[in-house]
Formats: structure tokens, C-alpha cells, sequence
């Protein structure tokens, strides 16, 4: 697929590059990212049947997601978290907080998270260097898995990660060990288990509830709180990254709207950054920082210029949500990229600009 654009000062073309895979590492040299055969424990990626050292435990955490994840469970989660205040944290204290955590849903990687958040971003980069909204995209796109940390709630991996899907219509046989979801109480639900469902026919994702996790909440920080103008393209891509049987198999095409179309181009772009750049080649932090700071940098010298203050982003936190007790735990993190790039592509020179602005078309 290529992807051309009508920006006028920018003309710049958009290929998705696709290079045979001759080696299971992320190859970041002058031929762009190239797509590896296999993940870093030698097998298909994405093969959540294949005997491996993790797929018991992976299965393991679907059983409990699919069972868990219901339309009550992700209404009364979203209300919770959807309040967004109190924690304060830089975007790169947010990234460093996930040094700590391994991703159990994740057959193909168990690195910890801020490794996968670099390695997706530096693909990015290899094939898009212009893009560096795209970059940013890339560096904060799992950044909601912060709910699984003591300051966020500590929520359990099962409400965290993996991939989502809606709740409120019937369950695609699509979504990775389908066979669970006979032990969710929605499945039974005839309000809950028919193709529509709560929904209608081209409602627009925005209305469909998704199994509650990272992308939503982020999502919501950085749409809500922020009021953000994050590209559409950018949000689809937090919002849906892990909707696998949409942009993957095919399924709920049907509830998407126009603007849904034309942002899965986006984020099938994207997918192939944050599926394939996983593996056991770390990333030089130390090496790749002072170039993600000083996008940081630039974008808060923006904002400063733009409102003369650096605003923050909050995040609400809950103790633990999962039962109809909720407690509020209290953090402060300042989360003060958002806001900056916010204010950054707002600004129409940026070029930390709108994807709004490309025409996408297929070639
Ligand atoms: O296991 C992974 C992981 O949790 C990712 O963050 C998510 O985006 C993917 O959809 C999922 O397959
Ligand atoms: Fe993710
Ligand atoms: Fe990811």
C-alpha cells in the first residue's frame, strides 16, 4: 500500500516499505525497518498456539480476560478512570515506570514494556523520519499500561493488557482464544450476544465500548483531559492498536463510520511498527534519549511560547476498581508531553503536524 499525500508543503510520500525478512532481529539500517520471520523465541508472530516457554501462561491470561470482561465491568471502569486527575508525570517518567513490567499477554515478547515503547518508536523512525508525530505516537502508544502500577491503581494484567474488543455485542471468533468467553456472563445475555447488539449498523467506534485496558485509558488522558489535537490518526491509533480482529481479521467492520476507515489505514501502518519491531535486540536507551527528549523539549518550548505556562496532564487513579467498592489512591504524575504536543499541533508550521492533513489513498 502506498500512501501519497496532498500536503502541499510537504509532498511527501508515504510508502509502507516491504523488505523480505532474512534475519529474526530488528534491522534498523539504511533499507528501513525490516520485517522479521520469526519472534524472538523463533516462531510465527502471533501464534498463540505453538508450544513455547509462554504460551500456557498467555492462554492463561485470556481465560481470565475473557471471562472478566464484561459490558457492566468496562461501563464502571471507564466512569473510574475517566475522571483523570491527580497523578503528574513526565512522558519519560511514564516510560522508565514501565521498566518494571513484562506484558503477559504477549507471546512474542517479554521484555520489559519500555524496550517494546522504543523499539516501535525507532522503527518508525527508520521509515517515516519525517513523521515525528508518528515517532511520538510510537513512544506513548502502551504508555496506559501505568495502570499496572501501584500509582495507577495496580490494576491486574487482565484489565491492563492484551487485545480488546467490544463488549455489548457478541464476541467475533476471531479474538484470540474465543473459546473463554462461554464463561462471560454477557455471553448468554441476548441484549449482549447478538452481531449489533447495544449498537447499530455504522455507529462510529467512538460509540462502541471496548474491553477495558492501556488503550482506552490512554486514550482517554490524552483526548479528554488534554482536549487534545493529537492527529485523528494518532488517537485511532491508541484507541485500537490492540483491536486485532478489526484491523487484523476483518470483524466489526461494520460499526466503523468513514472517519474509522480512514483512520484503520493509519493504524495498519502503525501495526506493523509495534507488532514486528518486538525482539531481544535492546534499544540503547541511553543512545535514543536525547533525541525523544528533545522532540519533548521542542514541543514544550511551543507550549510555553503558545500559553506562556507548562500545563499538565492528569491521571485519575483507582486502588482497585474490579468490584463495586472503588477507592481513589491519590498520585500526582505530570505528564507534560501531551499537553506540549497538543499545543504543537495546533500550531499549522509544526511539523508535528496534523495527519488530518494527508489524504490517504490507496495506489
Ligand atoms: O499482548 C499484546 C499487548 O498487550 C499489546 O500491548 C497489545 O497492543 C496487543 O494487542 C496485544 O496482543
Ligand atoms: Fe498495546
Ligand atoms: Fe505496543
Amino acid at each position: 500500500m502506498t500512501i501519497l499525500t496532498d500536503q502541499p508543503h510537504h509532498g511527501v510520500e508515504l510508502e509502507e516499505k516491504k523488505t523480505p525478512a532474512d534475519e529474526n532481529e530488528l534491522m534498523v539500517d539504511a533499507r528501513g525497518f525490516v520485517v522479521p520471520d520469526n519472534n524472538a523465541f523463533g516462531h510465527t508472530f502471533r501464534d498463540y498456539d505453538v508450544e513455547s516457554t509462554r504460551q500456557k501462561s498467555v492462554e492463561e491470561f485470556y481465560r481470565i480476560n475473557h471471562i472478566n470482561q464484561t459490558y457492566d465491568f468496562v461501563k464502571r471502569m471507564r466512569e473510574e478512570y475517566g475522571k483523570l486527575t491527580r497523578v503528574e508525570m513526565s512522558i519519560w517518567e511514564s516510560c522508565e515506570l514501565l521498566n518494571e513490567f513484562v506484558d503477559e499477554s504477549d507471546p512474542d515478547l517479554d521484555e520489559p514494556q519500555i524496550e517494546h515503547l522504543l523499539q516501535t518508536a525507532e522503527a518508525i523512525r527508520k521509515d517515516y523520519p519525517n513523521e515525528d508525530w508518528l515517532h511520538l505516537t510510537g513512544l506513548i502508544h502502551d504508555l496506559g499500561k501505568v495502570l499496572l502500577h501501584p500509582s495507577f491503581g495496580q490494576l491486574p494484567q487482565w484489565a491492563v493488557v492484551g487485545d480488546i474488543y467490544p463488549v455489548g455485542c457478541a464476541f467475533d471468533e476471531s479474538i484470540v482464544h474465543h473459546k473463554y468467553f462461554k464463561e462471560n456472563p454477557d455471553y448468554n445475555n441476548p441484549a449482549y450476544n447478538t452481531k449489533l447488539g447495544v449498537y447499530t449498523e455504522g455507529c462510529g467506534l467512538n460509540n462502541v465500548l471496548m474491553s477495558w485496558g492501556h488503550d482506552d485509558y490512554l486514550y482517554l488522558v490524552v483526548a479528554k483531559e488534554n482536549k487534545t489535537t493529537l492527529p485523528s490518526a494518532g488517537l485511532f491509533i491508541i484507541r485500537y492498536h490492540s483491536f486485532y480482529a478489526l484491523h487484523n481479521a476483518g470483524a466489526y467492520k461494520y460499526l466503523m463510520n468513514e472517519e474509522d476507515i480512514e483512520n484503520l489505514k493509519w493504524l495498519k501502518i502503525f501495526n506493523k511498527y509495534d507488532l514486528y519491531s518486538k525482539s531481544k535486540v535492546r534499544i540503547d536507551v541511553e543512545k535514543v534519549k536525547p533525541y525523544y527528549l528533545s522532540l519533548i523539549e521542542k514541543v514544550k518550548r511551543r507550549l510555553n511560547f503558545e500559553f506562556g505556562v507548562l500545563q499538565v496532564t492528569r491521571f485519575w487513579t483507582t486502588k482497585e476498581a474490579l468490584n463495586t467498592k472503588v477507592s481513589i489512591k491519590e498520585v500526582m504524575i505530570r505528564f507534560v508531553l501531551i499537553r506540549s504536543l497538543n499545543a504543537a499541533l495546533a500550531d499549522k508550521d509544526s511539523h508535528l503536524r496534523s495527519a488530518k492533513c494527508f489524504k490517504a489513498k490507496k495506489v
